[in-house]
C-alpha cells in the first residue's frame, strides 16, 4: 500500500488547521479554548482521509497517484473513494472531535478566581472523565452523525476539487499552483456547506451526554431543534464554516500535491 499519500496527508492537514486556527477561535468565542488538541488529531485524521482516498483510488481504477493525471479517474470513482475516506476519516475524528466540542463548550473559566471549577481541564482529563462517566463508548458519542456529515461530503470535497483541477489545466499536464489553491478552497467550502446541517446536530449529540439526556436520537434532534428553532438552525455557522473552509483547504491541497509532486 503506498504511504506517501498518508504522508502528505498528514503534513497538508497540520498546515491547513495552522491557518483555520483564527477562524475557529472566533467560532469558539472562548479564544484559544480546546485548539491545541486538534491541531495534533487533525494530522491523524487528515492523513487516514488522504491516504484512504488515494488507495481506494488504486483499487478502483489500478492508477497511482503520478499516473491520475495522463488517466484520470470517473467522477463516480472519485466519489467513490472520497466516501470511502470519509467514512474511516469520521470514525478516527469521532472522539477528538467530541473533546473539541466539550471543551469548547465549556464555560466556567480557568483563570477567574472564584469562579466554579471546569468540568474538563484539558483534553487528556476529558478524556478520562468521559471514559470514567459515560463509559468506553460515551467517547464515540455522536460518531454516527459525524459519520453521516463526512461520507457524502468527503465525496462531494474530492469531485470539486477533481472538477475545478480539470477545468482550469490543458489535458495530461499538471494543475498550476493557483488552480490547486483556488480548487481545494472551493472544495473545503462546497463540503462544508453540504455539512452544515448534520455538524449541527452532531455537536447537540455531543454535548447529550451531560446531564438530563435531551434527545431520543439523531432524529429526534433534528426534528426538536427544527420545531423549537425553525429552518434556520440547520445553516448555523454555515458563514463561518466556508470563511474557515477557503484558507484551510486551498493550503491542504497545495501542500497535499506539493509533497506527493516532490516526492514521486
Ligand atoms: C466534511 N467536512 C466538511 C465536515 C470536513 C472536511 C474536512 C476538510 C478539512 N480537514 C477541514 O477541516 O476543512
Amino acid at each position: 500500500m503506498p504511504v506517501e499519500e498518508f504522508m502528505a496527508g498528514w503534513i497538508s492537514g497540520a498546515l491547513g488547521l495552522v491557518l483555520g486556527h483564527p477562524f475557529d477561535t472566533v467560532k469558539l468565542l472562548g479564544f484559544f479554548k480546546g485548539m491545541s488538541f486538534p491541531i495534533a488529531s487533525i494530522a491523524v485524521v487528515n492523513s487516514v482521509l488522504f491516504g484512504v482516498y488515494s488507495n481506494t483510488l488504486l483499487a478502483l481504477t489500478a492508477t497511482s497517484h503520478q499516473e491520475r493525471r495522463a488517466q484520470p479517474p470517473s467522477y463516480t470513482h472519485v466519489f467513490v473513494a472520497g466516501c470511502t475516506g470519509g467514512v474511516l476519516q469520521a470514525y478516527c475524528l469521532a472522539p477528538f472531535d467530541l473533546i473539541k466540542v466539550r471543551l469548547q463548550n465549556q464555560t466556567e473559566s480557568r483563570v477567574q478566581p472564584g469562579s466554579p471549577q471546569p468540568r474538563y481541564r484539558g483534553p487528556v482529563h476529558c478524556a478520562a472523565t468521559i471514559f470514567q462517566e459515560e463509559g468506553p463508548r460515551g467517547l464515540f458519542r455522536g460518531a454516527w452523525t459525524l459519520m453521516l456529515r463526512d461520507t457524502p461530503t468527503l465525496g462531494i470535497y474530492f469531485v470539486t476539487y477533481e472538477g475545478l483541477c480539470r477545468q482550469y489545466t490543458p489535458e495530461g499536464q499538471n494543475p498550476s499552483s493557483a488552480t490547486v489553491l483556488v480548487a481545494g478552497g472551493f472544495a473545503g467550502i462546497a463540503s462544508w456547506v453540504t455539512a452544515t446541517p448534520l455538524d449541527v446536530i452532531k455537536s447537540r449529540m455531543q454535548m447529550d451526554g451531560l446531564g438530563p439526556k435531551a434527545y431520543h436520537g439523531l432524529l429526534d434532534c433534528m426534528v426538536s431543534s427544527f420545531r423549537q428553532e425553525g429552518l434556520g438552525v440547520f445553516f448555523r455557522g454555515l458563514t463561518i464554516n466556508s470563511a474557515r473552509a477557503f484558507p484551510v483547504n486551498a493550503v491542504t491541497f497545495l501542500s497535499y500535491e506539493y509533497f506527493l509532486y516532490s516526492w514521486g
